[in-house]
């Protein structure tokens, strides 16, 4: 099977990594950057986004134009952050082979799109697969147990996710909710900046219980709005992500509210990460549909406007617990 993994961040680089260490898998890792494929073959590592990790022998590298390299692939995994799903999309949809995305997030901007939303404004009907569920690249690149969602509506594609990915150390399941599956990778990213935040402020292992399980109400409420069915979100993409990316220290949107609760800047924190933090750019989105939808979700209200700066850490927090009570009790 020919994969070629399009977008050599810490994600794509590590899931490259581990289809290339599988039988029967031709893996190709692409990234834009010239320079950086040049440093990635001459050490056979990424140091700038995945650093530590050897590359296999057998993964190959490339750079330049997408449509050689792509044409004649089995499958094409987008791994770029959102903010380039739609360029990607745009390039890659012609070409007419098996398509997904590992992205999180909301398309910045606009309507405020997910992903599943953006490949219909941009393609059509096409099939497509979207990849999530808890997973931290480094561990994934290590070898260490995880475990995936394979979405989409299309049978076929669903299994040729799971064939192109699943493997002794990552179990891949699947699922036909693509928007349970994409609302949770997305709302996850501002829940884990809540609790970062919780964290950070030093405010309890309670408090950050209760924010992760309020979290996980209004994630699914919004994702029922949008088409989505509840179980979805006791799942990997649901709950399982939230989780991870809530109490992980690898989390970058968990790094943020820590570095936010210390005093920084939004912009400094950011800039101190050196990866992509996609809950920063979908908070506006989530908070801007979910008004659109008459979804309550305070907690993303106030992750909203801590990052806009109307609110301190402190003043976020009491935000929150300054509500009324709630009778709803989950
Ligand atoms: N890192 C993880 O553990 C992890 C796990 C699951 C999902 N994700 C998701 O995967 C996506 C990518 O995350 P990451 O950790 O790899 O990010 P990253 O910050 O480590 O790297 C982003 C990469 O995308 C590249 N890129 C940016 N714009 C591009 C464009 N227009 N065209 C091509 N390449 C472009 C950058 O050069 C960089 O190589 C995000 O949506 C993230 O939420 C990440
Ligand atoms: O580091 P984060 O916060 O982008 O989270 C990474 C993955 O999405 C966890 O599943």
């Amino acid at each position: 099977m020919k994969i070629a993994v399009l977008g050599a961040g810490a994600w794509g680089t590590a899931l490259a990594v581990h289809a290339s260490r599988l039988p029967g898998r031709s893996v190709t890792l692409w990234a834009r950057d010239t320079a950086q494929v040049a440093q990635m073959r001459a050490q056979r590592s990424n140091a700038r986004y995945l650093p530590g990790t050897p590359l296999p022998a057998l993964l190959q590298l490339a750079d330049g134009p997408l449509s050689p390299l792509c044409a004649d692939q089995d499958m094409l995994v987008i791994a770029t952050p959102m903010a380039a799903l739609r360029p990607m999309l745009a390039e890659l949809a012609p070409l007419g082979r098996p398509l997904a995305w590992l992205c999180k997030g909301f398309e910045a901007g606009g309507a405020g799109l997910l992903g599943h939303e953006i490949h219909h404004a941009v393609v059509g009907e096409a099939p497509f697969g979207v990849l999530s569920g808890p997973s931290f690249a480094q561990e994934v690149a290590a070898g260490q147990p995880t475990a995936l969602v394979a979405a989409s509506a299309d049978a076929a594609l669903r299994e040729a996710l799971v064939q192109a990915f699943h493997g002794p150390t990552l179990r891949v399941y699947s699922s036909d909710d693509v928007p349970g599956v994409e609302v949770g990778g997305a709302v996850k990213n501002l829940l884990a900046i809540a609790t970062g935040l919780c964290d950070g402020l030093s405010l309890g292992l309670n408090a950050r219980a209760a924010l992760v399980t309020r979290g996980l109400a209004e994630m699914t409420r919004l994702g029922l709005a949008l088409g989505a069915r509840a179980e979805t979100f006791m799942g990997l993409s649901g709950l399982g992500d939230l989780v991870l990316t809530a109490t992980g220290d690898l989390s970058r949107n968990r790094k943020v509210g820590l570095l936010l609760a210390s005093g920084l800047r939004l912009d400094e924190a950011v800039a101190s990460l050196g990866h992509v933090a996609e809950g920063v750019y979908s908070a506006r989105t989530v908070v801007q549909r979910a008004r659109a939808l008459r979804v309550e979700m305070p907690i993303a209200e106030s992750v909203l406007a801590l990052l806009d700066g109307q609110l301190q850490p402190q003043q976020a927090v009491a935000a929150l617990m300054g509500r009324e009570p709630a009778a709803d009790g989950v």
